[in-house]
């Protein structure tokens, strides 16, 4: 899994066109969104994550809430980004990962927000610019590292 963390004044996406013959479906509301005060984390599940979801998912949630911690975020956006790898992983499997990402983050009290997964969207994001606004993270399940 790559993760790209943006501490940001604000996200706003707009949802266009299907990029998945079969997108998450979305109900109107979620067509467009915008977080104010948020650490984005724009995130692409691999092939490699495959081996075990549920062990990226923790390892993702960690260092999101590590990072958040330390530029005192409490909103949180996660954002479905497919150009971070060239090993995507399945988009079955890359949304419920994501999903549980989104679930674990609230159930550690943070207010978390979602783009739709698997559509073309327009997006805005003001990065803060100090030295922790832009910061990378790759997650491996255990079981890839003995190979
Ligand atoms: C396109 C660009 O504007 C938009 N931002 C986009 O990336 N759309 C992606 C994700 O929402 C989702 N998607 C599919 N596979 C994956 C994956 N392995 N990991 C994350 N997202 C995925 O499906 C879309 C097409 O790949």
């Amino acid at each position: 899994m790559r993760v790209l963390l943006i501490h940001s004044d604000y996200i706003e996406y707009e949802v266009k066109d299907k990029a998945l013959k079969n997108p998450e479906p979305i109900p109107d509301e979620m067509k467009k969104g915008r977080m104010d005060e948020v650490l984005v984390a724009f995130i692409s599940v691999e092939k490699v994550d495959e081996k075990n979801p549920e062990e990226v998912v923790e390892k993702a949630v960690e260092e999101i809430v590590n990072v958040a911690k330390q530029v005192k975020a409490e909103n949180l956006f996660v954002y479905p980004f497919a150009h971070l790898s060239s090993e995507l992983a399945k988009p079955s499997v890359a949304l419920e990962v994501l999903k549980k990402i989104e679930e674990k983050l609230k159930e550690k009290g943070y207010n978390v927000g979602r783009a739709p997964f698997g559509y073309y969207k327009a997006f805005k994001i003001s990065c803060k610019g100090h030295p922790l606004a832009e910061l990378s993270r790759t997650i491996v399940p255990e079981a890839a590292k003995e190979e």
